[in-house]
C-alpha cells in the first residue's frame, strides 16, 4: 500500500457478485481449475462467503484459495471453511508485533498470529505465511521464520521485494533468493530441497525434522515465467495477463455491453495470446508504470488446468478461435506494428479496436465502423489502402469496393490487376504480359494477349530488351549507374517470401514457443535492420535514405507457413525494390535460424517482389 493510500473505486466500477460469478463460472468451463481470491484484502469483502460458497458449486473447480493478510481470519474462519475455502495463504512480514505496526501501519500481529493457529487448528495444511522479505527491514527475521516450521505445519514462503508503482523499490532493498539461501544454510546446512508442481510460485525446502516447510518466490531473481498460468482479473473487473504487464482489458465493460459469451472468450483468448513469454526483468520492470500490487490482485487469481505450453483451454481455445482461424481471415493475419494479430497496417492500439478489426473480418463487416471508430481517420484510409481484397468482396463495403473493383469487362493485361489507371500506365511504358513482342501500346489490348496473361505475369516486353544493359560498362565489368542527373521521386516497393516450416515449427512459432524466443519479433528486426544494409550487401546497390521499412507476418496454417511482406520507402533517385527483397531474404533466414533446432525440414521459396511505384514505371504483381 503506498504511504498516501490509494483512491477507493467508486462501487459501480467494481465487478458485483453475479459478474464475478459470471466470469469465474466461464473460466472454469473453459477449464480453469484454480480460483485465488486475492486483493486488496478479500476478507473485507461483504460478499465474500456468497462468492465462495457460489464457487463451490462449480464443476470442475478444485481449489478455492484466499490470501489475506490474516486480521479478519480466525473470527471468518468456520464459515469460510464451511463455505467451501480449501487454501489460505496469510501475509506476515515480521515476528516483531512494533515492527508489524510500523509496516502495516496499525496495530494487528496478534489477530494475525491468532488467524494462522485458527488455521492449523481447522485442519488446513499447509498455512502459507507470505514474508516479502526487504533489506534493512526484516531480512535478519529469516531465522526465526525458518524456525516457525519446527512444530507448525506451515509453509514459510520468503518472497523477494517486488517493484510497483508507488512502493519506492529499490535493487539495493532486494533480498535475493540465494543470498536467504545462503544464510539460512549457514543455520541448517542439511536444508534439503523438495520437489514442487511446475506452475508453482515457490521453490520449497524443508530443514530435516521439522514439521513445515520454507520457500523461496523468485520472481527477481530468477523468474519462474516460462510455467506461469496465471490470470488476473481485478476488482474493477479488468484482465491481467502478467503481473508484471501494464495490458490490461476491461472484461467489465464487455460484460455490461451484454455480448455473447462467445465473443467475451474470444477477448479473453486474444488477451491470453498476447501474454509474452516472460516478465521484462527486473530493472524493466522496475521503470515501468503498473498497478501498485494492492490494486492489481484486487478480486481473483486464474490458475489454468493445464501448462500454457500443452493444452491450456483458455489458451488452446484461444488459438483455434474463430478470430485467428484461417478460416476467418485467410489472408489477413499478420502483426500489426501494436503487436496486436490484425490487418498490416492497422493502427489500432487498443484491445477494443483491435478485436473490432478481428471481428471485421469474421463477420464481414459489423466490426469496421467501430474499429475506425475508435481511430483515426489514416486507420480508415490504410485499411482501405491495403485493400483487404476478400473483405471488401464479401461485405459490400461502399469505399473500400469503388476503390477495388475494376469497371466490368475492362479487356485488356489490366484484368490482373485490380486497379486500371495503374495497370495502363504500366502498359504506357512497356510493362506488358511476358509474349507480348508489341511497341504499340494499343495491341495489348486484344482479347487474345489478354486470355494470356490469365497464366503469365507482367514483365517488360521484347522493346526493353534492345535496351543498353546498364549495369556493366562496354568491357562487360562491373558499373554503379550514374543517377546524379535523376531527379527525386517517392518511391515504394513491397517485397514477399514464403517460410514453408513443417507442422511441428509451424505450431511452435504459433504459439510462440520456440526455445530461442519470440520468432516472428526477432526476424520483424532483423528484416527491418537488413533493408537498411542492402547496399552494403548488393554491390552496384545505390545507397538510399530510407523514409519507412516495415516487415509482417502472414500465418498460413494450411501451408504451415509464415509468409513474410516488407514494405520500404524512400524519396530517391533509385527504387527500392532491393531494400524490400532483401528485407524479407533476411527475415526469411531468421525466421530458419530460430526454428532450425526443430526441423532442417523448412523451405524458403517464392522470394518476389510484389508491387513498386515510383521511377519510371510501376509494377504491380497479380496475386
Ligand atoms: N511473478 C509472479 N509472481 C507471483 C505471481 N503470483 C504470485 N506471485 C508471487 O507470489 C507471492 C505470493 O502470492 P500468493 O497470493 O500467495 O499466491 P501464490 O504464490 O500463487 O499461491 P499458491 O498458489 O498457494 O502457491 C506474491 O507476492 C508474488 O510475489 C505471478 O503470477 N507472477
Ligand atoms: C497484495 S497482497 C493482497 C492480499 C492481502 N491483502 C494480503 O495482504 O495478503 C498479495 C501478496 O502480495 C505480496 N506483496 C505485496 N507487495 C509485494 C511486493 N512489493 N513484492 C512482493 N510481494 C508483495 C503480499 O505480501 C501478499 O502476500
Ligand atoms: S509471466 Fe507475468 S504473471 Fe506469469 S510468472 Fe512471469 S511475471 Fe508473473
Amino acid at each position: 500500500m503506498p504511504e498516501e493510500g490509494v483512491k477507493l473505486t467508486p462501487r459501480g466500477q467494481l465487478l458485483s457478485t453475479s459478474e464475478i460469478l459470471t466470469l469465474a463460472r466461464l473460466f472454469v468451463k473453459e477449464g480453469v481449475e484454480k480460483i485465488r481470491l486475492t486483493g486488496g484484502e478479500p476478507l473485507i469483502r461483504p460478499d465474500i462467503l456468497d462468492i465462495i460458497a457460489e464457487l463451490r458449486k462449480l464443476e470442475g473447480l478444485k481449489t478455492i484459495a484466499v490470501t489475506t493478510n490474516g486480521m479478519n481470519l480466525a473470527r471468518l474462519l468456520p464459515k469460510l471453511k464451511d463455505t467451501g475455502l480449501n487454501l489460505i495463504n496469510i501475509s506476515l512480514d515480521t515476528l516483531v508485533p512494533a515492527k508489524f505496526e510500523f509496516i502495516v501501519r496499525r496495530k494487528g500481529f496478534h489477530k494475525v498470529m491468532e488467524g494462522i493457529d485458527k488455521a492449523i487448528e481447522m485442519g488446513y495444511n499447509p498455512v502459507k505465511v507470505n514474508c516479502v522479505v526487504m533489506r534493512g527491514l526484516n531480512e535478519d527475521e529469516l531465522l526465526d521464520f525458518v524456525a516457525l516450521t519446527e512444530k507448525k505445519p506451515l509453509d514459510v514462503r520468503f518472497i523477494e521485494y517486488m517493484p510497483f508503482d508507488g512502493n519506492k523499490w529499490n535493487f539495493k532493498k532486494m533480498v535475493s533468493y540465494q543470498e536467504m539461501l545462503d544464510h539460512i544454510r549457514q543455520q541448517w546446512p542439511n536444508l534439503e530441497r523438495l520437489e514442487t508442481g511446475h506452475t508453482e510460485t515457490a521453490k520449497t525446502f524443508k530443514v530435516p525434522g521439522f514439521t513445515g516447510q520454507v520457500g523461496f518466490i523468485t520472481s527477481m531473481s530468477d523468474h519462474f515465467c516460462g510455467s506461469c498460468n496465471r490470470l488476473r482479473i481485478t476488482a474493477d473487473g479488468n484482465l491481467k495477463v502478467c503481473l508484471f504487464g501494464n495490458t490490461e482489458v476491461s472484461l467489465r465493460d464487455v460484460l455490461r455491453s451484454g455480448v455473447s459469451e462467445e465473443e467475451l472468450l474470444q477477448i479473453v483468448g486474444a488477451a491470453v495470446g498476447r501474454k509474452k513469454k516472460q516478465h521484462a526483468g527486473m530493472f524493466n520492470i522496475s521503470q515501468m508504470k503498473n498497478r501498485p500490487m494492492i490494486l492489481i490482485d484486487t478480486t481473483s487469481e486464474r490458475h489454468l488446468s493445464q501448462d500454457k505450453t500443452t493444452s491450456s483451454p483458455i489458451v488452446s481455445h484461444y488459438r483455434n478461435d474463430t478470430f485467428l482461424s484461417p478460416k476467418a481471415a485467410p489472408h489477413r493475419r499478420v502483426l500489426n506494428r501494436e503487436g496486436f494479430f490484425c490487418l498490416p497496417d492497422c493502427t489500432a492500439s487498443t484491445q477494443a479496436a483491435h478485436v473490432c478489426c478481428l471481428r471485421t473480418l469474421t463477420s464481414g463487416g459489423t466490426g469496421v465502423t467501430s474499429h475506425i471508430n475508435t481511430n483515426t481517420r489514416t486507420n480508415v484510409r490504410s485499411y482501405i489502402n491495403e485493400g483487404c481484397l476478400r473483405y471488401a468482396q464479401a461485405s459490400g463495403h461502399n469505399a473500400l469496393k469503388s476503390h477495388l473493383l475494376r469497371p466490368p469487362g475492362t479487356p485488356t493485361c489490366c484484368t490482373l490487376l485490380m486497379n486500371p489507371k495503374i495497370n495502363l500506365k504500366q502498359h504506357n511504358v512497356r510493362l506488358c504480359h511476358n509474349q507480348c513482342s508489341s511497341k504499340d501500346p494499343s495491341v495489348k489490348l486484344r482479347p487474345s494477349v489478354s486470355d494470356q496473361t490469365q497464366s503469365g505475369t507482367n514483365v517488360y516486353n521484347t522493346e526493353l530488351d534492345e535496351a543498353q544493359l546498364t549495369h556493366t560498362d562496354t568491357q562487360g565489368r562491373a558499373n554503379m549507374v550514374d543517377v546524379g542527373g535523376k531527379v527525386p521521386t517517392r518511391r515504394t516497393a513491397t517485397a514477399r517470401a514464403t517460410v514453408i516450416l513443417g507442422p511441428t515449427a509451424f505450431r511452435l512459432l504459433w504459439d510462440n514457443q520456440l526455445a530461442k524466443g519470440d520468432a516472428l519479433a526477432v526476424a520483424q528486426l532483423s528484416g527491418i535492420m537488413a533493408s537498411k544494409q542492402t547496399s552494403a550487401l548488393i554491390p552496384l546497390c545505390h545507397p538510399l535514405p530510407l523514409d519507412h521499412a516495415s516487415v509482417t507476418f502472414d500465418l498460413d496454417e494450411q501451408q504451415n507457413a509464415a509468409v513474410i511482406t516488407a514494405t520500404c520507402r524512400t524519396t530517391g533517385k533509385t527504387g527500392v525494390e532491393m531494400e524490400a527483397l532483401t528485407a524479407v531474404s533476411v527475415a526469411a533466414l531468421t525466421i530458419y535460424d530460430m526454428c532450425k533446432a526443430v526441423s532442417h525440414d523448412i523451405i524458403i521459396t517464392d522470394v518476389k517482389l510484389v508491387s513498386k511505384t515510383g521511377g519510371k514505371r510501376d509494377f504491380h504483381r497479380h496475386p
